[in-house]
């Protein structure tokens, strides 16, 4: 048998992630340990390897069969765009992707102005514009702290990932127009789903089991 092989998204969801395994009899302990250099986990027992990648290469990998199951947030699915399967919402960080800025931009969004966006998504952001509001932007992609840019005029609205909301509430911006809600989600591999199928069957099985 050979190995079933997952990218999972290290970061926020990482150690849910885990947790997650490790409810369904698959531990690693290796990977838990927060100096470790080590890359790639092995379960011999399962026959099942995984190894934690930068959220946004989880959506590369299983594209390329490099693995042939990814865990990773429904945004950076969104964003990257890539061709595979989204099997299962695993109900775990869950948040919201937003429209945000002042209170004084909101008048901007219903008019047909030209504005600045700022965003970690250029794709998010420039689709939502584009295809759900007809509206022209430009948009200047950041890489963090992306609630600065309205504060210091580098945009008048920015779009991101909006949880409990403090971040807005502490430099006082808010949320202007919901795009979507988000969570982490399962995805696999379009070939692995079809060649290994009773045994990725079973997996989700069991996934679905915990989760609900
Ligand atoms: N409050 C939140 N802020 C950001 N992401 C969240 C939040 N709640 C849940 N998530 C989910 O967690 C994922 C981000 O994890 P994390 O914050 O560890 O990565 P990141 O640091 O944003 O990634 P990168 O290193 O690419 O900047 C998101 O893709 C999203 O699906
Ligand atoms: O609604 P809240 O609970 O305040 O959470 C949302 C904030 O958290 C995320 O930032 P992150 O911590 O990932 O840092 P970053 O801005 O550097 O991406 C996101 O980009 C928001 O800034």
């Amino acid at each position: 048998m050979r190995y079933l092989t997952f990218a999972l998204a290290k970061g926020r969801l990482a150690k849910k992630t885990l947790a997650m395994f490790e409810q369904m009899g698959i531990t690693c302990e290796e990977a838990k340990d927060p100096d470790t250099r080590k890359l790639i986990f092995t379960n011999e027992e399962h026959k099942i390897r995984f190894f934690l990648a930068k959220a946004s290469d989880v959506p590369t990998y299983v594209e390329y069969g490099a693995a042939d199951i990814g865990v990773v947030g429904k945004d950076t699915i969104m964003e990257e765009g890539r061709n595979l399967y989204e099997v299962m919402d695993l109900g775990f960080g869950r948040c919201r992707m937003c429209v945000c800025g002042p209170a004084s931009a909101r008048e901007l969004l219903s008019k047909n102005e030209i504005i600045r966006v700022a965003s970690k998504y250029p794709n998010i952001a420039k689709n939502y514009f584009s295809e759900k509001k007809n509206q022209t932007v430009e948009i200047i992609k950041l890489n963090g702290s992306v609630e600065l840019a309205p504060l210091v005029d580098l945009s008048e609205v920015i779009v991101d990932i909006v949880e409990t909301g403090s971040t807005l509430r502490e430099n006082g911006l808010e949320v202007l127009e919901e795009i979507c809600p988000l969570s982490a989600r399962v995805v696999v591999n379009q070939v692995s789903l079809k060649m290994e199928h009773e045994r990725i069957r079973k997996l989700l099985n069991d996934l679905n089991e915990i989760i609900h």
